[in-house]
């Protein structure tokens, strides 16, 4: 069909992991289109055919009735189709304009050399389209996330002009690193390229895909199982056909008979560090979840990486179990029995080319071995192994390099390496459930529910508010570097939602 962009019959396989078998698809031109499924269900490795990042085995693609081939991001380019990658994918060290213009020709380049006027008038066109105000000459690495992402999308969006054609955008997972404002702000773009556009909306978050979405698929081990018009269907369905079964509801479970009124096992003083955060205090007790809730650049995550050693604190002081520690790096703080799951698990989390199995025993593979002298890889990993199955991780075989999995996937196994730990007091949270699948996220909250009820202290970076009004006991909201609320849920007075964001903005 004309203005369609048609998958036939598309299969893709990584040795013998089938990522993609038998995929029929149409994206009516003008529409957007949401694509759901389990981590691991093969959503990126559609995207990537699409892109031209990746080739697929058996299958056609079909544009405007046209079979194509799509077999480097070039080709895709010719085609008008552009992708906003999830991890970005513009160059720190170059210009906003270099960057939008970086894989594209223009009259403002040749022969390497730029005529720099025309080429930062030009930026500002395209970043206009999307009405967007940014200086084309800031370096990128000086950019916000989310003003990065605006530039992502209008590197993408300057296809236009080489085609002839409506451009197809592919949105990898765009939200998960972005402020509820700045998603409304991305979600008027979306609008407004909706009839000019075909875009393909990659998110975990369900009710934003009704949302922004006029079709939904879901995709299940690489097929696609179901297909609905947005108007057809609610968040309890999609969650049903995504993970097999109905959402246990009332997640929420009163654990304050599980916080012990023993000593804090973390006590923080008036902390401070550099522009991050400033007089920072607040105690956490055996088997007690404490959320921060706070918008990016609130502190938060700074805060996490103090206690864990990642991050200079200038004055102010935390105790371990009533005893002041001063963790200079993460691996003092390991010794204190402190964890840490980063918000970045590509650079921070994990040795990328090593299997899962190196990356589940590497901090605590020891605690397993003899005399924590010796290592035991006969002992460490059946429990490797073990907290693998528990959180679902959907892999080939342990011996696989962490790389080859899919994001979610790779989050689960950097988990798992800090619950293989026996002696572990404090776990700091960094956003653990971005890129997780709504069940897989379910999953992961009765595992940290479980260990807190065993008696591990969590401090719990939020990705979202009901996903800190879920699982915490208190809550403390920061806003420019200081604490500006405290709320207690253990007696069962939750906050509404509207009253923690009041304290965050
Ligand atoms: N480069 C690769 N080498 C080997 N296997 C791969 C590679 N890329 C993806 N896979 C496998 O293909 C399958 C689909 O992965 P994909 O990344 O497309 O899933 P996804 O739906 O995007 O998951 P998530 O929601 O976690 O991002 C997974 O089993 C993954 O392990």
């Amino acid at each position: 069909m004309t203005g369609s962009l048609v998958l036939k019959g598309v299969r893709k396989t990584y040795g013998s992991v089938v990522a993609l078998e038998g995929i029929d698809l149409e994206i009516p031109a003008g529409q957007v289109l949401g694509l759901i499924g389990q981590n691991g269900s093969g959503k990126s490795t559609l995207l990537k055919i699409l892109a031209g990042l990746a080739t697929p085995d058996e299958g056609q693609i079909v544009l405007d009735g046209q079979p194509i081939v799509l077999d480097s991001a070039a080709a895709a380019g010719r085609y008008g189709i552009g992708m906003v990658h999830q991890e970005q994918s513009l160059i720190p060290n170059l210009t906003v304009a270099e960057n939008i213009f970086l894989d594209k020709p223009h009259p403002a380049k040749k022969n390497g050399l730029y005529r720099w006027g025309a080429l930062n008038k030009a930026a500002q066109e395209q970043l206009h389209k999307i009405s967007v105000d940014l200086p084309t000459r800031a370096l990128v690495e000086d950019l916000r996330f989310a003003e990065r992402q605006q530039v992502e999308l209008a590197k993408v969006l300057a296809i236009e002009e080489l085609v002839d054609r409506p451009p197809i955008i592919l949105f990898d997972e765009p939200t998960s690193v972005l402020t509820p404002d700045e998603i409304k702000l991305l979600f008027k773009q979306i609008n407004r390229l909706r009839g000019n556009a075909t875009i393909v909306f990659v998110s975990h978050r369900l009710e934003e895909v009704l949302e922004i979405s006029d079709r939904i698929v879901v995709m299940t081990d690489g097929r696609k199982v179901a297909e609905r018009d947005s108007g057809s269907v609610d968040r309890n369905e999609l969650y049903e056909l995504m993970v097999g079964h109905q959402r246990v509801a009332g997640a929420r479970s009163d654990r304050k008979t599980a916080v012990q009124a023993s000593a804090p096992v973390l006590k923080i003083e008036r902390l401070s560090s550099g522009q991050h955060f400033r007089n920072v205090d607040f105690e956490l007790r055996r088997g007690e979840i404490l959320g921060i809730a706070g918008v990016l650049g609130s502190g938060a995550e700074e805060v996490c990486r103090a206690v864990f050693g990642a991050e200079r604190v200038d004055t102010g002081k935390i105790a371990i179990e009533g005893r002041a520690v001063a963790p200079s790096s993460p691996r003092t703080a390991v010794r204190e029995g402190i964890g840490y799951l980063p918000a970045d698990r590509r650079s921070e989390g994990m040795l990328p080319s090593r299997s899962l199995f190196e990356n589940a025993v590497l901090t605590f593979g020891l605690d397993y071995g003899w005399r924590s002298f010796v290592v035991k890889r006969s002992k460490e990993r059946p429990v490797a192994l073990e907290w693998m199955k528990r959180l679902k991780v959907k892999m080939h075989t342990p011996y696989a390099p962490i790389s080859s999995l899919s994001g979610g996937n790779q989050q689960k196994t950097v988990l798992a390496k800090w619950l293989m730990a026996k002696k572990l007091k404090l776990l700091l949270l960094d956003h653990p459930s971005r890129g997780l699948d709504p069940g897989a996220r379910d999953d992961l909250f009765a595992v940290i529910r479980e260990q807190a009820d065993k008696g591990l202290s969590i401090v719990f970076v939020g990705d979202t508010i009901s996903e800190l009004l879920e699982l915490s006991d208190r809550i403390v909201v920061m806003r420019d570097g200081e604490i500006t609320a405290h709320f207690d849920l253990t007696g069962g007075a939750i906050p509404k939602e509207e009253e923690v964001v009041a304290a965050m903005v």
